[in-house]
C-alpha cells in the first residue's frame, strides 16, 4: 500500500461527523478499508474531542448546543499516515519474505517493530488503542498493538493477517487458511508477554480468556468494527464527549447495516449501551440489540461467550427491571461454568462479583424495603422463578469453580450469598424442584423446608471451616493473589 490514495485526499478537510461517515462508507466499500488511516482519523478526532479539549472561552459557553466538532485537516493525517507507513516499510525487508502469505518469523518480526517503539509508562489508560496515539505518544494498550500488527501487515500487503478478539485479549491469526495463531501483545498485569508464541489447544481448553477456541476472528471490515468499537468517548470518569459518543453510534449503525456486527457480540453490547443513553429514533430498542449480540454467540461462538449476557443483565438493572437482570445474569452464569477459571480471567471475575456481591445485594435490599410499604407481594423475593435463576446464577459458579487451578469463592461470596437467600420469602423456597443435569427430581415441597434449614447449617459450617482453612492455607485465594500481583509485581515490561 502507498501512500493515500487521491479519491481519499477528497474527503479532507474532515469538518463535521457526516464527513467522518461518508469517509468511513467510502472505505468500507472497498475489500481492503484503509485501517492505518481510519484509525489515525478516529483517533485524532478522540483526542480532540475528549483529551485535548478545546478549552471555550466564556463567549461560545452561552451556545453550548454548537457542537465542537473540529476541523481535521488533509495534512495532520497524511503526515501521521506517512509516518507509520515508512516506519514499517523501512523495518521489514520483505525481500526475505518472498512467500505470498505471512509465516511465524514475519509476525514476531512485525510485533516487534510495533513493540520496540513503545514507551514502558501507563499503558491500561484510556485513549491508548488508536494508531494517533502510537504515532504521537509512543503507547498503545493491549488491543491496539496487536490492532497495530494487522494494520502493518496490511501495508505490506498481505491479506492472510487478521485480528483474533476474545473477551479480553487479542491476537492474530494467519497463513493460508488461517490455521496459524500467534501472541502479537501482553495480558494483564505481571504477566511476562508472549509474543511470538502459538495459541495451542491446551491453552485454549476451559479458558474464558481465549474463549474455549471461539474468539471473534475479523475480516477487514470486522477490524474496522474493532476500531469503531474501541472508541473511548470518556472525557474522565463522570463525562462522556456527546460528539464522540454520536460519532461511534453512527458508524457503528453504518457497519451494521452493512452486516459487519453480525458475528461480532461485543460491538452489539456496545451498541446497546449507546442506544440506551441515547436512542436513535427508528432504531431497535437496547433489549433487542442485546438479545442479536446473544444470538449471534449462540450461532457462531457455540454460546460461549459471557459479556453479551452482563450488557444485557446491567441493562434490566438499571432499569430496574430485576426479573429479567436475574434471568440474563443467570444466563452469563450458565455460559462462564464451562470454563476453568485461572489468574488470567481476572476481567470476567470482577464483572460476576460486582454482579454477587453488589447488585444482587443491592437489589434485594430495594425489593425489601418497596416490600414493607407495599401490601400486595408482586416482587422477586416471591417470585420461585426470581429464585430460581438466583441459584442457577451461583451454581454456575460453582462449576465455575470446579476443577480450577484457581479458587473463585471466598468467604465474602458465602456471606454475601447466605444474605441474599434470606432475602427470598420462605414460601417461595417450598416451589422450587431442583432437577439435577440428568433431570431426576430431587425435592419436594416438604423436604425443601428441612433442605433450606440444612442449607443454612451447611453454610455455617463452610464459614465455620473457610475461616479455618484461611488460616491453614498454603495456596493463595483469588484476592490475596490478586493483590500480590497488584503490590508485589513491578510494572510489566
Ligand atoms: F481486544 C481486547 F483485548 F481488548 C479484547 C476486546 C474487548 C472488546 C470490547 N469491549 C470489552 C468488553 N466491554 C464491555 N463493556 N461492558 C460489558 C458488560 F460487562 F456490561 F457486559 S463488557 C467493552 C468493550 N468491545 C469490542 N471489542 C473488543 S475486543
Amino acid at each position: 500500500m502507498a501512500g493515500l490514495r487521491e479519491i481519499e485526499k477528497q474527503f479532507f478537510p474532515l469538518q463535521k461527523i457526516q464527513d467522518v461517515i461518508d469517509l468511513f462508507k467510502h472505505e468500507l466499500k472497498d475489500n481492503e478499508p484503509n485501517l492505518t488511516l481510519l484509525s489515525i482519523v478516529l483517533g485524532v478526532i478522540e483526542n480532540i474531542l475528549t483529551v485535548n479539549r478545546a478549552v471555550s472561552s466564556d463567549a461560545d459557553k452561552s451556545n453550548t448546543l454548537e457542537p465542537i466538532f473540529p476541523v481535521i485537516e488533509l495534512s495532520t493525517i497524511e503526515a501521521l499516515y506517512t509516518k507509520f507507513v515508512t516506519h514499517i516499510k523501512k523495518s521489514v525487508d520483505k525481500t526475505k519474505f518472498p512467500d505470498k502469505f505471512a509465516t511465524r518469523e514475519l509476525v514476531k518480526i512485525v510485533s516487534d517493530v510495533v513493540w520496540c517503539c513503545l514507551s514502558k509508562s501507563f499503558k491500561d489508560r484510556a485513549h491508548l488503542q488508536s494508531l494517533y496515539s502510537f504515532l504521537t505518544g509512543n503507547k498503545l494498550d493491549c488491543f491496539g498493538v496487536a490492532f497495530a500488527v494487522v494494520a502493518a501487515f496490511q501495508i505490506l500487503e498481505y491479506n492472510d493477517v487478521h485480528l483474533s478478539l476474545s473477551e479480553d485479549h487479542a491476537w492474530v491469526v494467519f497463513g493460508e487458511d488461517l490455521k496459524e495463531t500467534a501472541e502479537v501483545t501482553w495480558h494483564g498485569k505481571g504477566n511476562e508477554d508472549k509474543r511470538g508464541q502459538p495459541i495451542t489447544a491446551s491453552v485454549v481448553e476451559k479458558s474464558w480468556l481465549y474463549l474455549n477456541g471461539r474468539p471473534v476472528t475479523c475480516n477487514r471490515h470486522m477490524e474496522v468494527a474493532a476500531i469503531v468499537s474501541g472508541i473511548n468517548p470518556s472525557i474522565n470518569l463522570t463525562v462522556d464527549s456527546v460528539e464522540m459518543g454520536s460519532l461511534q453510534q453512527e458508524l457503528l449503525w453504518l457497519l451494521y447495516d452493512l452486516g459487519h456486527l453480525s458475528k461480532y457480540p461485543m460491538a452489539l453490547g456496545n451498541l446497546g449501551d449507546l442506544e440506551e443513553i441515547s436512542p436513535t429514533p427508528g432504531r431497535p430498542p437496547p433489549v433487542d440489540i442485546f438479545e442479536e449480540a446473544i444470538q449471534s454467540s449462540k450461532v457462531h461462538y457455540n454460546n460461549q461467550h459471557v459479556y453479551p449476557f452482563t450488557y444485557l443483565g446491567g441493562y434490566h438493572y438499571r432499569n430496574q427491571n430485576y426479573k429479567q437482570a436475574l434471568k440474563a445474569w443467570a444466563e452469563a452464569s450458565n455460559a462462564v461454568k464451562n470454563f476453568n477459571y485461572n489468574r488470567e480471567d481476572e476481567e470476567i471475575y470482577k464483572e460476576f462479583l460486582e454482579v454477587g456481591n453488589d447488585l444482587i445485594p443491592t437489589m434485594m435490599k430495594q425489593v425489601a424495603s418497596e416490600n414493607a410499604s407495599r401490601i400486595h407481594h408482586t416482587s422477586i423475593s416471591y417470585d420461585p422463578e426470581c429464585y430460581a435463576d438466583f441459584l442457577r446464577f451461583y451454581d454456575g459458579i460453582c462449576e465455575w469453580e470446579e476443577d480450577s487451578k484457581t479458587p473463585v469463592l471466598h468467604i465474602t461470596w458465602a456471606k454475601q450469598l447466605v444474605n441474599s437467600l434470606a432475602k427470598f420469602d420462605p414460601t417461595v423456597r417450598k416451589l422450587i424442584h431442583l432437577t439435577s443435569e440428568d433431570g431426576d427430581e430431587s425435592s419436594s415441597s416438604s423436604e425443601s423446608e428441612e433442605e433450606s434449614e440444612e442449607e443454612r447449617e451447611i453454610i455455617q459450617d463452610e464459614n465455620r471451616n473457610q475461616k479455618k482453612k484461611v488460616k491453614a492455607k498454603k495456596g493463595k485465594t483469588h484476592d490475596q493473589e490478586k493483590s500480590d500481583k497488584i503490590n508485589g509485581q513491578t510494572e510489566d515490561s
